[in-house]
C-alpha cells in the first residue's frame, strides 16, 4: 500500500501515482508566507494567477521558493524527466525550502497548483513528490437537462467549482435554450446573452475548461444547403463569442432529423469546412439520436453508419445501456466497436426531471473502476438545482480523474465538506435521507438512509425493539436538528435556497419519526401522553402532504420527497402498527392508515404503470411524461378511487391531433357495469375533453386504446375534475 501523506489525506487528492518520498520523521513545512516565484514569463498565466490567489506574497528577496512551469520551459528544465507524459499532468515536489510545480503543459500546471491548493486547506505541507495525470481525456458536466436553465451566476460558479476539481469539460446545451435548440438554433443569440455567454466563456478559460457550446437542431432542421450554412454561420458566431469547443446533439427528436447518414454528412462537413478549418478548435462532439443500448435496432443500421462514416475525430456520445444506467465494461465492450471509437459517455446522473419531487444528495457509486481506456469522455448530466448538484460533481471528478483509486462514500464525504465546510456534518445527516429517486420510468434507483437501514428492518419487523427504538429516535432528532440548522444557515445562501422545500419536509419527517416512536414507548403508559403524541404524528401527516402539495409543483412530478425509500415508509408501517395495537387495547377507533392517498392508478400501458396519480383539491392529476408511451392494444389506464365520487369532466392531452378515435373511456360506480363516455378532439388540437355525467357517483374510470394496434401517443396531461 502507498504511504499516505502525512498531513493530507492522499485520497482527497486522488493523486495517481503517489511516490511520496516522506522523510523519516515525516517532516512537515509551513505553508510560505511568503516566497520567491520561478517562472518562465507568460508561460502558465493561469496557473500563475491560480497560485497568486492561493499564496498572495510573493517578494524577491525570500529563502523559500516555488518553481512554476510546464515541459519544455527553463524554469522547471531540471524536473523535466519527472514530469508525466499524459496530457493535463503534473510533477509536485515539496521540501523545506522549496516547492515545485511542473505541468505536462499549461493545464496541468493549473491542476498541480489546485493540487497543491488542497494540501495547503489541509495544513502545514508534508515534504513529498507527487506524480498525477487523469484518467479520462475529457471529464465535467453537460448542461443538458429538461427544466430550468441555470442562471448565469450559477453556472460562473460551476466553471470555478470545475477548476478547482480538475473537470477539464463544460458542455453548454440547455434543452430548453430556445438558441440552442428549436425554434431560433440559426438565430445569433441576443445582446445580453451573447454577453453573458463571453463572459462565461472567459470565466471558463481562467479555470482551464473547455467551455463547449452544444447546438441541438434536430427537430426541424432540413437536409438543405441553406440549414448547413445557416448551422456553420451560427457556429461561427459563436467562435467569434470565443467558443473553442463545438457539440451537435440529435437526442429526443423524431422525424427526418434522425437519418443517420444526413446526420453523419452533416457532421463530416462541418468537421472539414469549420472545426478543421480552425486551428485552436478541440474535436467535434455528438450525441446520436440513438444515444442508449435500450432504444438502439443494431440491425437498423443507425449506430453502425455512424461508426463507419463519421471522421474519426467526431466524438460520439452514449449513456449506456439505458436513458439512466452505471458505465461498466459489457456497456462499452457492446457499443464501442458499432460506433469505431471509444464512447464519450453523458452520464444521466445526478440529474432528476424525470422525478423532479425527489433532491438526488447521495454517492456517486455504480460505475466500473478499471474502464478509463473504453471511453474518450465522461461527463455529468446534472439536477437543475446548481450548487445541489455539487455533491455528485465532486465525486463525477474524484471518479474521471482516477477510477481505480475511486471510494465512494469517502468522496461523497470530501464533496459535502467542500460544500457546506461549517455545516458539513449536519448536511451529510439531510443527504442521506435525501437521495432516491423513487419509483419511475427509466427504473433507476439509489440506496438511501443507508447507516440506518439495519435499525429500520429490526423496527418494521419488531417496533418494540428497545435498541432499534432509540437508535431510530435518535436519528429523527439529529434530522430535525440538521435541517432547522441548515434552514437558518447562510454560508452557502444559493444551496439552502434550492434545498429549502426538501430541508421542511426533512424536518416535519425528523418531527413524525420522533412522534410515533414516543407513541411506541407511551403504549403501555398513560393513555394522555399516547393521545399527544397520536394527535401530533397525525397534524405532522396534513403538515408533511400539504408540503408535498403546495410546493414544488412543476408540471411533471410536483411535490417534495425525502426519505421515500425506507424512513418515512417504515415509520408509517409503524405508527400503523402501533395505533392498531392501541385500538385493540382500549377498543378505540384511532386512525390507523398514515398515508392517505384516496386515489389508485392502474395500467398494463409499460410506461405508465408507475406514473403517480394525487388530489389536489378539486383536481385529479396524473402526473406526465416526458417520453413517448408506446400503448399497446387493448392496453388501459384506470384511476380507483377509496370512496365514490361525482367526476366532473376529464381532460387530457396526448400530444397528439386525431387520436381521440383510437381510445374509450369508461366509467363505473363498482367495477362491473362500465358506461362509455364520449371523447371530444378539436381538429388539429392535441387536447382531448370528455365531460362525465354527474347523475351517479363513479369509484372507477378508465381509457383504453380500442384501436386494434399499438399506438405512440405523448401523455402530457391526465387531468379528472371532481365535484365540489
Ligand atoms: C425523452 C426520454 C427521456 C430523455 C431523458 N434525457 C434527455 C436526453 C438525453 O439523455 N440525451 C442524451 C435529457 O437530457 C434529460 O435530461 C435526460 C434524462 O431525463
Amino acid at each position: 500500500a502507498t504511504p499516505m501523506l502525512a498531513q493530507t489525506d492522499a485520497s482527497l487528492l486522488q493523486p495517481k501515482v503517489q511516490e511520496f518520498e516522506l522523510s523519516q520523521n515525516e517532516k512537515t513545512v509551513a505553508v510560505p508566507s511568503s516566497y520567491q516565484l520561478v517562472l518562465t514569463e507568460g508561460s502558465c498565466p493561469h496557473a500563475a494567477e491560480a497560485l497568486k490567489q492561493l499564496l498572495p506574497n510573493k517578494q524577491e528577496k525570500t529563502e523559500f521558493k516555488i518553481i512554476l512551469g510546464k515541459k519544455g520551459d527553463k524554469a522547471v528544465k531540471k524536473y523535466a524527466k519527472k514530469i508525466p507524459s499524459h496530457k493535463e499532468g503534473y510533477y509536485i515536489e515539496v521540501d523545506d525550502h522549496c516547492i515545485v510545480i511542473a505541468g505536462a503543459d499549461a493545464r496541468g500546471a493549473f491542476y498541480g497548483v489546485q493540487t497543491l491548493a488542497q494540501m495547503v486547506r489541509q495544513g502545514d505541507l508534508s515534504l513529498c513528490t507527487i506524480e498525477d495525470y487523469p484518467d479520462i481525456a475529457f471529464r465535467g458536466v453537460v448542461e443538458g437537462f429538461y427544466g430550468t436553465p441555470w442562471s448565469h451566476e450559477a453556472r460562473m460558479r460551476q466553471l470555478a467549482f470545475y477548476g478547482r476539481n480538475k473537470m477539464n469539460t463544460y458542455i453548454y446545451g440547455p434543452k430548453d435554450d430556445p438558441y440552442h435548440s428549436s425554434p431560433n438554433w440559426r438565430k445569433p443569440y441576443p445582446e445580453k446573452e451573447a454577453a453573458q455567454i463571453h463572459a462565461l466563456i472567459e470565466q471558463a478559460a481562467r479555470n482551464e475548461v473547455n467551455f463547449v457550446w452544444a447546438i441541438h437542431p434536430g427537430k426541424d432542421i432540413k437536409w438543405t444547403e441553406a440549414d448547413r450554412d445557416a448551422l456553420i454561420q451560427k457556429f461561427e458566431a459563436m467562435y467569434q463569442l470565443g467558443v473553442r469547443s463545438f457539440a451537435v446533439f440529435f437526442d429526443d427528436i423524431s422525424g427526418d432529423g434522425t437519418d443517420p447518414v444526413r446526420q453523419a454528412e452533416l457532421l463530416n462537413y462541418i468537421d472539414t469546412h469549420f472545426i478543421q478549418q480552425k486551428h485552436d478548435v478541440t474535436p467535434l462532439v455528438m450525441c446520436p439520436t440513438e444515444y442508449n443500448k435500450s432504444w438502439s435496432d443494431v440491425k437498423g443500421g443507425y449506430l453502425t453508419t455512424l461508426g463507419k462514416m463519421l471522421n474519426p475525430s467526431i466524438q460520439i456520445m452514449w449513456t449506456g445501456d439505458r436513458v439512466i444506467a452505471c458505465i461498466d465494461k459489457p456497456t462499452l465492450d457492446w457499443i464501442n466497436p458499432l460506433i469505431q471509437r471509444k464512447a464519450y459517455i453523458w452520464w444521466n446522473f445526478p440529474v432528476n426531471d424525470y422525478v423532479r419531487d425527489h433532491l438526488l444528495l447521495g454517492p456517486v457509486y455504480g460505475n466500473a473502476k478499471g474502464i478509463q481506456d473504453e471511453m474518450s469522455g465522461f461527463v455529468s448530466n446534472p439536477m437543475e438545482h446548481a450548487e445541489s448538484s455539487k455533491i455528485s460533481l465532486y465525486s463525477v471528478a474524484d471518479y474521471t480523474w482516477n477510477l481505480d483509486t475511486y471510494d465512494s462514500i469517502q468522496s461523497w464525504k470530501h464533496a459535502i465538506q467542500d460544500l457546506l465546510p461549517q455545516k458539513a456534518a449536519y448536511l451529510e445527516t439531510f443527504a442521506t435521507h435525501c437521495s432516491d429517486l423513487g419509483t419511475n420510468g427509466h427504473g433507476f434507483r439509489r440506496d438511501e438512509s443507508v447507516p440506518l437501514q439495519p435499525m429500520l428492518k429490526v423496527l418494521a419487523q419488531d417496533m418494540n425493539a428497545s435498541e432499534a427504538v432509540d437508535s431510530v429516535l435518535r436519528e429523527c432528532m439529529r434530522l430535525e436538528t440538521a435541517c432547522d440548522v441548515l434552514l437558518a444557515d447562510n454560508e452557502n445562501p444559493a444551496l439552502i435556497h434550492e434545498m429549502r422545500p426538501w430541508l421542511k419536509q426533512g424536518k416535519l419527517l425528523g418531527e413524525y419519526g420522533q412522534c410515533v416512536l414516543q407513541m411506541v414507548k407511551a403504549l403501555n403508559g398513560k393513555d394522555a401522553a399516547f393521545m399527544t403524541y397520536y394527535d401530533r404524528a397525525r397534524a405532522l401527516q396534513t403538515l408533511m402532504y400539504e408540503l408535498d402539495m403546495t410546493e414544488n409543483q412543476n408540471p411533471y412530478q410536483p411535490g417534495v420527497k425525502v426519505g421515500s425509500l425506507i424512513l418515512l415508509p417504515t415509520l408509517n408501517q409503524v405508527y400503523t402498527q402501533v395505533t392498531s395495537t392501541y385500538n385493540a387495547q382500549h377498543k378505540t377507533h384511532l386512525e390507523t392508515k398514515a398515508e392517505y392517498n384516496p386515489y389508485t392508478l392502474t395500467s398494463d400501458v409499460p410506461q405508465l404503470k408507475t406514473q403517480v396519480v394525487r388530489a389536489r383539491h378539486q383536481y385529479v392529476n396524473v402526473s406526465p411524461s416526458n417520453e413517448v408511451i408506446k400503448w399497446p392494444a387493448g392496453a388501459m389506464l384506470q384511476i380507483a378511487v377509496d370512496q365514490p365520487v361525482r367526476f366532473e369532466a376529464l381532460t387530457m392531452d396526448l400530444g397528439t391531433p386525431r387520436v381521440a378515435s383510437q381510445f374509450t373511456l369508461e366509467v363505473s360506480s363498482e367495477g362491473q357495469e362500465w358506461k362509455s363516455v364520449s371523447l371530444s378532439q378539436a381538429a388539429e388540437k392535441t387536447e382531448i375533453t370528455a365531460s362525465i355525467p354527474t347523475d351517479t357517483s363513479l369509484k372507477f374510470i378508465r381509457l383504453t386504446n380500442k384501436s386494434g394496434q399499438e399506438t405512440q401517443v405523448y401523455f402530457k396531461k391526465f387531468t379528472l375534475k371532481v365535484q365540489k
